[in-house]
């Protein structure tokens, strides 16, 4: 695969943009003096490239023309005020929806793994065998089990799931991911529900095993410290368009500090000066056919 640094992505994406496109803030972020080098060489992530990439729902258009690189082994938060276009973003890259316009280029479907807000486990099936789902072979219990090790779950892998906590059953999505060695992980608000330190220890588990894993990881998230906290590059959306693609290049594990704190504050103001749109509701699933892929993640 070609290798594409840094400056041909925005440079490309710059020269490919749709003429109504806004222009971008894409400041850089503040580097650190000193600060460690933290590029990986990422081998395992899966490259993303999005190319005037639309959606309409009807005649609501909700992306507009999206043109977007993602390198492999980035990790990419994506930003914006409720209803923008975020998740659909995600399920486009996911197979779960198709583009009305555009073209999308994000790997092997069965290399893609999606995390939701909530764990969507089997109650009926034990912890070990809700990480095991879907994988063929003698040893797939004990693959399930080293993937529970690495979320710190190796001790609960016999409970039922109601008897997890919400962080833990996080955890355990997160195992059901890792168990098929994903290339790219879609994380649509996965921490959105959790108390504010078992946040903090799940995004702390999130970098340590996309740093071990080198997968590329897109997280949506309402939480803009959680953006800076983990990603390279936090994208914004504003009605359905990328208004800023801004590189954070703090070391890594970053810490909360005045550097943090300034690019925290610099997004959130900038989130909080784009229009608040009121989301249209969404008509009722029960009729819509599940494309075959969601069969596969949404169990
Ligand atoms: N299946 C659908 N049919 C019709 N409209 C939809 C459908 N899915 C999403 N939408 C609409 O598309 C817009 C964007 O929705 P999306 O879920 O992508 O927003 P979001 O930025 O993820 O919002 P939130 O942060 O609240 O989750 C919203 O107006 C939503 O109502």
């Amino acid at each position: 695969m070609m290798s594409v640094t840094e400056i041909d992505v925005l440079q490309g994406w710059q020269d490919s943009r749709p003429a109504e496109m806004p222009e971008p803030d894409r400041a850089q972020a503040p580097v650190q003096r000193g600060s460690a080098a933290r590029r990986r060489a990422p081998d395992g992530g899966q490259r993303v490239a999005l190319d005037g990439l639309g959606k309409a729902f009807g005649e609501r258009q909700v992306l507009h023309g999206v043109d977007l690189r993602v390198e492999a082994g980035e990790f990419v938060a994506v930003i914006g005020r409720s209803g923008c276009g975020k998740s659909t973003l995600l399920r486009l890259l996911a197979g779960l929806d198709l583009p009305s316009a555009g073209s999308l280029d994000a790997g092997d479907p069965s290399a893609t793994r999606f995390m939701f807000q909530e764990a969507r486990l089997l109650p009926w099936a034990r912890v070990v065998d809700n990480v095991a789902l879907g994988l063929d072979g003698a040893d797939a219990r004990e693959r399930a089990l080293k993937a529970l090790a690495q979320v710190g779950l190796a001790d609960r892998a016999n409970e039922w799931p109601a008897r997890l906590s919400g962080g833990q059953r996080q955890r355990v999505a997160l195992a059901r991911a890792l168990v098929h060695a994903p290339r790219l992980l879609l994380l649509d608000e996965p921490l959105g529900a959790l108390d504010a330190l078992t946040r903090i220890d799940m995004q702390r588990l999130i970098e340590s095993l996309w740093t071990r894993h080198g997968f590329t990881a897109l997280l949506v998230t309402h939480d803009v410290a959680e953006a800076v906290a983990l990603a390279d590059r936090v994208l914004l959306i504003e009605d359905g368009r990328l208004a800023l693609d801004l590189r954070i290049d703090l070391p890594r594990p970053r810490r909360r500090d005045a550097a943090f704190a300034a690019l925290e504050q610099r997004l959130l103001d900038r989130v909080l000066s784009a229009p608040d749109r009121e989301p249209e509701t969404p008509p009722a699933q029960g009729s819509v056919a599940i494309p075959a892929p969601m069969l596969r993640w949404a169990v």
